[in-house]
């Protein structure tokens, strides 16, 4: 690829207006490598968590048992290809032979992606990036996290909210975890009317992954997972 300016230049205000074009251009660039890797996936399910939980910490066997579960159900699964969480997915994604996906990205500190994903895609740009995990999901589901977890989940709830997305489920996996931030949503800002009282449906939160599985299946576009995750679109 031709050398680009960096994100952090151009994100700084360091670049001229042709380099700014140049950056411009790689965006565009990821995005079609991305389109022509997945192109063909068709109802993913993304899983969103933790970076820094350890194989030992008992929420990264629940995220294993999230992506064999979500597996097991036929959805591909789509991870940030991380470390943490994001692995433990993978992991339970591959332990059944599913489909396991990692959207990979570039950060300074270089880490390899995890070993378990079957199909990796480089991003720079994470905001590439968050638009490509909703283009190839039916759904979301988050694990317990931190300001990753959160911008990805507040992304997709945003574009449910403006009607930009229809039919998306968003399951919080861990109720320990996911409970007081619901009750934040419940208290806080349906209080100070900043959202309505009818956003909270937008969410589910459980600890029961049979009922993850339900709400998923109970998305239209979710219905029918692909045979083998892989159909045209
Ligand atoms: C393995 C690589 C980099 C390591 N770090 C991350 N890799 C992939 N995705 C990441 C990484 N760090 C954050 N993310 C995304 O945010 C979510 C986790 O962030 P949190 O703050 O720990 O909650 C996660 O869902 C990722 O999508 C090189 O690829």
């Amino acid at each position: 690829m031709i050398p680009h300016p960096t994100e952090e230049q151009f994100l700084a205000g360091r670049t001229s207006a042709d380099e700014s074009r140049e950056w411009v251009d790689s965006v565009e660039h990821e995005f079609e490598h991305a389109f022509a890797t997945l192109n063909g996936l068709r109802s993913g399910v993304s899983v969103f968590g933790s970076a820094r939980i350890a194989p030992d910490h008992p929420w990264y066997a629940l995220g294993v048992e999230v992506g064999r579960r979500i597996a097991e159900a036929g959805y591909p699964v789509i991870t940030g290809g991380g470390p943490g969480l994001m692995q433990a997915a993978n992991r339970g994604a591959a332990s059944v032979g599913g489909r396991s996906i990692g959207l990979a990205i570039e950060l300074p500190r270089e880490e390899e992606p995890n070993p378990y994903a079957d199909t990796v895609v480089p991003f720079e740009h994470f905001f590439v990036r968050k638009t490509v995990f909703v283009r190839y999901s039916c759904a979301f589901v988050a694990l317990p996290g931190g300001f990753g977890t959160l911008d990805e989940l507040f992304e997709a709830l945003t574009l449910i909210q403006t009607d930009k997305l229809h039919d998306f489920p968003v399951i919080l996996v861990g109720t320990a975890f996911w409970g007081p931030v619901a009750e934040w949503l419940r208290t806080t800002l349906v209080d100070a009317g900043t959202i309505s009282p009818h956003d909270l449906d937008l969410l589910t939160v459980t600890d029961d992954l049979d009922e993850m599985l339900r709400v998923i299946r109970a998305c239209v576009e979710c219905h029918t997972p692909p045979p083998g995750g892989v159909v045209p679109r």
